[in-house]
Formats: C-alpha cells, sequence, structure tokens
C-alpha cells in the first residue's frame, strides 16, 4: 500500500483521455474510504467511477452500446474482485479493450491477494511498485497490519496498514504475532472473569 498504484493508474488513464480516448474507470464498492463514486489516492488526486461488486456487472450497469464505445477501462483495487480474471481476458481479447489494473499482490501477510497474481499472464507489461518504508525510509515492498482483526480483507489506510522494508516487516511481525497472542489470552481471561462474576452473582 501507498506505493503509488492509484496515482499511476489514474495518470495512466488521464494520458488516454488526453488522446481522445474513451475511459471508464471502475472500483470495488467495498473500498468505501474516500467516497463511494471516485477513485481516490492517498493524497487526495480523483476521477470519478463507478463502485462495483464484481466486474461482470460492468457492462450490463452501462449498457451494450455504451460499452461499445468504451476504449479504454481502468480497474482499482483489483484484488477486491473474483472475477478479475475473466473480465479482463474477455475485456481486452474479445472486446479490443485496453484494460489497465492497480491492485495488491499481496496482503499483510503476504500471501496472493484475491486473483491479481492471475491476470500477470494475461498482461502486456506489468510494472510493480513501491512504497517507502515508515519506520527507516527505505524501499517498502510489504504492509504491515497495525491492528488485531486476523481476516483477509480489511478495509483502511494509515490507521489500520503501514508500508514496510522487509526488515522491518520481520521485526514488526514478531511484536504484532506477541501483541495479539497476548490480547487474545487477555480476552480469555477476561471473559472467564465475567462468567465468574455471574457465577458469583448467581
Ligand atoms: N510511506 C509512504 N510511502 C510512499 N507514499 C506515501 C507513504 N505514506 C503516504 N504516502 C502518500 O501516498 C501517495 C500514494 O498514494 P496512492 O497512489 O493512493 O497509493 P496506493 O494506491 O499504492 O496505495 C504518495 O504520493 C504519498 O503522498
Ligand atoms: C494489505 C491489505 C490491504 N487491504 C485493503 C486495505 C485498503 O482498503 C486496500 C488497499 O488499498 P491501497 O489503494 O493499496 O492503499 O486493501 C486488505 O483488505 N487486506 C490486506 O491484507
Amino acid at each position: 500500500m501507498f506505493a503509488g498504484k492509484t496515482t499511476a493508474l489514474l495518470q495512466r488513464v488521464q494520458a488516454e483521455m488526453d488522446l481522445g480516448r474513451s475511459v471508464m474507470l471502475i472500483k470495488s464498492n467495498k473500498d468505501t474510504r474516500y467516497g463511494t463514486d471516485s477513485v481516490v489516492t492517498h493524497d487526495g488526486t480523483r476521477l470519478p467511477c463507478w463502485a462495483l461488486p464484481n466486474l461482470s456487472s460492468f457492462s450490463q450497469k452501462l449498457g451494450a452500446v455504451a460499452y461499445d464505445k468504451v476504449d479504454v477501462i481502468g480497474i482499482d483495487e483489483a484484488q477486491f474482485f473474483g472475477d478479475l480474471y475473466d473480465f479482463c481476458r474477455k475485456a481486452a481479447d474479445h472486446d479490443g479493450k485496453t484494460v489497465i489494473v492497480a491492485g495488491l499482490d499481496g496482503d499483510y501477510l503476504r500471501r496472493t491477494f484475491g486473483s491479481v497474481l492471475d491476470i500477470v499472464p494475461l498482461a502486456d507489461s506489468v510494472t510493480k511498485l513501491t512504497a517507502r518504508c515508515n519506520v527507516c525510509g527505505k524501499r517498502a515492498h510489504f504492509t504491515l497490519r497495525k491492528t488485531e482483526e486476523t481476516q483477509t480483507e480489511l478495509i483502511g489506510g494509515s490507521d489500520v496498514y503501514m508500508p514496510v522494508c522487509r526488515q522491518h516487516y520481520v521485526s514488526g511481525q514478531v511484536v504484532i504475532e506477541a501483541t495479539r497472542a497476548v490480547l487474545k489470552s487477555q480476552k480469555v481471561f477476561d471473559d472467564s472473569y465475567v462468567e465468574g462474576v455471574t457465577i458469583a452473582n448467581q
């Protein structure tokens, strides 16, 4: 995260618009951080978009005639779209669209995220961007989650996540895992304490 993916996507689609091509932007409707009707970078640059639950609904929503006129489709937060591979293949191979995709290849545990890596073999080119480590300022390839939650999908910005280099990912994970374990045991302790109080009150 914070690597400039959305910035690069907006620059690419703006360049296409400057050439007179018809562009549509799509993002996942799960991402409500900076509003639902725009793709927005962390530093506030924005362009209007369709916020959708899946990509297959796009041509339906737009209508066949309007879809035919679209030259370029930009997709942000691609990790949240389960039908990414099928959509990109059809749009690029059969419908003649230029498809520009921005998304996370890995989650906070560095596991593959959604279908982003699946579309690499479909792509003409792939650019891997990096942020700056929030601890030391070196190139940051990874994202640490600072909170207790463990589900894969958790919408958030710098309140929940921080970009880090390898060294600070590894050391940070140790601290975070230890903190999660303490909080979990604390919760067990609190629960049994509450139960004890309840029993004592009966
Ligand atoms: N640690 C960081 N490293 C790099 N950029 C950061 C960092 N923290 C905040 N930013 C801001 O985030 C912007 C990139 O935002 P954005 O394009 O939305 O990234 P992404 O889509 O990859 O999360 C940068 O231009 C910078 O202003
Ligand atoms: C690492 C990670 C991220 N997410 C979420 C958090 C944000 O809502 C988006 C990433 O947005 P960005 O444009 O790249 O800043 O994905 C998640 O759900 N799970 C994760 O592990």
